[in-house]
């Protein structure tokens, strides 16, 4: 199952046609340096290409009315004063005689791409566009944007393809009103969104983008908006954002879809945006919804304005959809003040839609200091006014080479290899240290079995030899002889910290997860990631995977796994995971057990001070 790519040049032919300097950033090139970028770093080579195709009119009208419609249909003919004239009556947009046909291909391109992904023809993937999409409403065009792909792309979803749940991200910098207000009481399509609000003195200025609009009627609870009050926000803000906010609430949901507003205004340099936030940040967004709905992933592109960041953000997004694990999570810090405000802020008016934010605080009574001038990470210019006093410079990502061996599996004889995989059988493999010494131990305890105790010597004694890191989580007490599946050739090894968080049920132990697990992991980033499955778990294996699949956001996705011998059925679909496939969707899940709850928020407190990434509300 590959990763579908949907580009055609067509949609860079309409541009600005007059002065307006507004408009004037969305230029043809974003389109252009996106797809040579693919093209360059061999990314689009290993796509799926998916040929765009023009919208129906029954297609536009899933979303917008027949006037609407009719009155974009006359843009072709225009002459540039009536063009000026039609486009007057819109707010931040502009028309030009070709950008009709686009916005039908804009359109075509996502329907496409779902399509392909809805019925399993690709895994994921992507959708090069412009006009962009999410601002514009029923009847009008707004902020760049003619047609609502995404907001099409979700009702087209469930009318063509049965989709009950679609989740739509919306990780663009500006709040895609047009597709809040498409599902404001609808259920069946929650939508996510964060945006710059600076307290609603950022464009486009609307007290409905603020936190408190939930949704309405039986779509209550189903629009969730975080807003940014300060610039500057960095790559901890945003794993905060996801590890509090979204994911918990996406996995009681249990979309069979997910489709990404994917605007890359979010990302450092954007003269939009002024944020911090690095290009490989998209890698760990992305990986971090691909294993919802089964790996169901339609990104579709929104804005994104600097046209380096932007190249770089959409590689990050599509070399993560085509399964290489994301890069080493840089020096993450905890979520800056105003963030935390944000998240608590979300968290506390969901609380009551949502069984996984049940413990979180009440409504803050306080106000966030007023906004500083400098933006958490420092003096960032205001606005998008003024020029920027010094261009802001960013390491360029580093190369993602996916291992020459993804998975080997260290099997006893009689355990078939999983397809994918290389057997990794003593006498060869890779000749670290550290494999050695794994190995050694290994081969000499085999005949009678392993038991935690040995594999703990093991770990010790490689740690000696290796100073790398590993992080040990889950530890259980299992039965003797087990399987050894390692992720790339290499091991980084050094025993040194261990978590072990005993819960109830699986819920529980998703969520804990979510909220502990991973916020520690990005922020420990260790070197390798063992994971000890526990005797027993074949029945909760969809939850195992689950895991498999989200930690290997860690360590560049060097994973361990221990399988226990009698359960040898585990092998094929952990390798499976391993290789990067989707660990099959839990559908919607429950509400945790309040024991698991109470244990969980308990240990997030004691934790919270050492491990910042785990705070939800502000410290002051
Ligand atoms: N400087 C503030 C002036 C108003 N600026 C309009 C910004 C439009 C943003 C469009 C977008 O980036 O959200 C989209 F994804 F739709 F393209
Ligand atoms: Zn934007």
């Amino acid at each position: 199952m590959g990763t579908a790519l949907v580009y055609d040049d067509e949609m860079t032919k309409y541009k600005l046609l007059w002065v307006d300097p507004v408009c004037e950033l969305e230029v043809p090139e974003r389109l252009q340096v996106s797809h040579q970028a693919l093209v360059r770093s061999g990314l689009a080579g290993r796509c799926v290409p998916v040929p765009v195709r023009e919208a129906t009119d029954e297609e536009v009208l899933l979303v917008h009315s027949a006037e609407y419609l009719e009155g974009v249909k006359k843009t072709p003919f225009m002459d540039l004063e009536d063009l000026m004239a039609f486009t007057q009556q819109y707010g931040d947009v502009y028309f030009h005689p070709n950008i009709y046909h686009c916005a039908k291909l804009a359109i075509g391109a996502t329907l496409q791409l779902v399509d392909r992904v809805m019925t399993g023809k690709v895994r994921n993937g992507m959708a090069l566009v412009r006009p962009p999409g999410h601002h514009s409403q029923t009847s009008q065009a707004n902020g760049f944007c003619v047609f609502n792909n995404v907001a099409i792309a979700a009702q087209y979803a469930k009318k063509h393809h049965g989709a009950k749940r679609v989740l739509i991200v919306d990780w663009d910098i500006h709040h895609g009103q047009g597709i809040q207000y498409c599902f404001e009481d609808d259920p069946s399509v929650l939508y996510f969104s964060w945006h710059r609000y600076e307290h609603q003195s950022f464009w486009p200025n609307l007290r409905e983008s603020d936190f408190d609009s939930v949704g309405s009627g039986k779509g209550a609870g189903f629009n969730i908006n975080v807003p940014w009050n300060q610039v500057g926000m960095g790559n901890s803000d945003y794993l905060a954002v996801f590890f509090h906010v979204l994911l918990p609430v996406a996995y009681e949901f249990g979309p069979d879809l997910v489709l990404i507003s994917a605007g890359f205004d979010s990302a450092i340099g954007d003269p939009e945006g002024h944020m911090c936030a690095t290009p490989d940040i998209f890698a760990h967004l992305t990986h971090l919804l691909m294993n919802l709905a089964g790996g169901k992933v339609c990104a579709v592109l929104e804005g994104g304005y600097n046209l380096t960041s932007l190249a770089q953000s959409v590689c990050q997004t599509v070399q993560t959809l085509l399964g290489d694990p994301p890069p080493h999570p840089a020096n993450l810090g905890g979520p800056c003040e105003s963030a935390l405000e944000s998240v608590h802020s979300a968290r506390s008016v969901h609380k009551k839609y949502w069984s996984c934010l049940q413990h979180a605080g009440e409504p803050s009574t306080k106000t966030c200091r007023p906004a500083q001038q400098d933006g958490p990470q420092g003096p960032q210019s205001n606005g998008g006014g003024e020029a920027q006093k010094e261009a802001i410079a960013w390491p360029e990502p580093l190369q993602r080479v996916a291992p020459s061996v993804r998975t080997a599996l260290v099997l006893p004889d009689a355990v078939p290899c999983a397809d994918g995989c290389e057997r990794f059988s003593p006498a060869e493999g890779p000749d670290s240290m550290a494999t050695a010494g794994l190995r050694k131990h290994f081969l000499k305890e085999s005949e009678d079995g392993v038991n935690v105790k040995l594999l703990y010597n093991i770990t010790a004694l490689v740690g000696k030899m290796e100073k790398n890191e590993v992080w040990h989580c889950l530890p259980f007490p299992f039965v003797p002889s087990y399987v050894l599946c390692v992720c790339s050739k290499h091991l980084h090894i050094n025993f040194n910290h261990t978590l072990t968080y005993g819960c109830g049920d699986t819920v529980g132990l998703m969520q804990a997860a979510l909220g502990l697990l991973l916020p520690l992991g990005y922020q420990y980033a260790p070197g390798l990631v063992l994971l000890v499955r526990p005797p027993g778990c074949r029945a909760r294996e969809d939850l195992w995977l689950q895991l498999t699949g989200l930690l290997q956001g860690l360590a560049a996705g060097h994973t361990l796994v221990l399988v226990q011998e009698n359960e040898t059925a585990s092998v094929g679909i952990t390798a499976s995971c391993l290789l990067g496939n989707a660990a099959p969707s839990l559908g919607s899940l429950a509400a945790p057990g309040p024991e698991d709850v109470e244990s969980f928020e308990r240990l997030r407190l004691r934790l919270q001070t050492d491990w910042p990434l785990l705070q939800t509300t502000e410290t002051w």
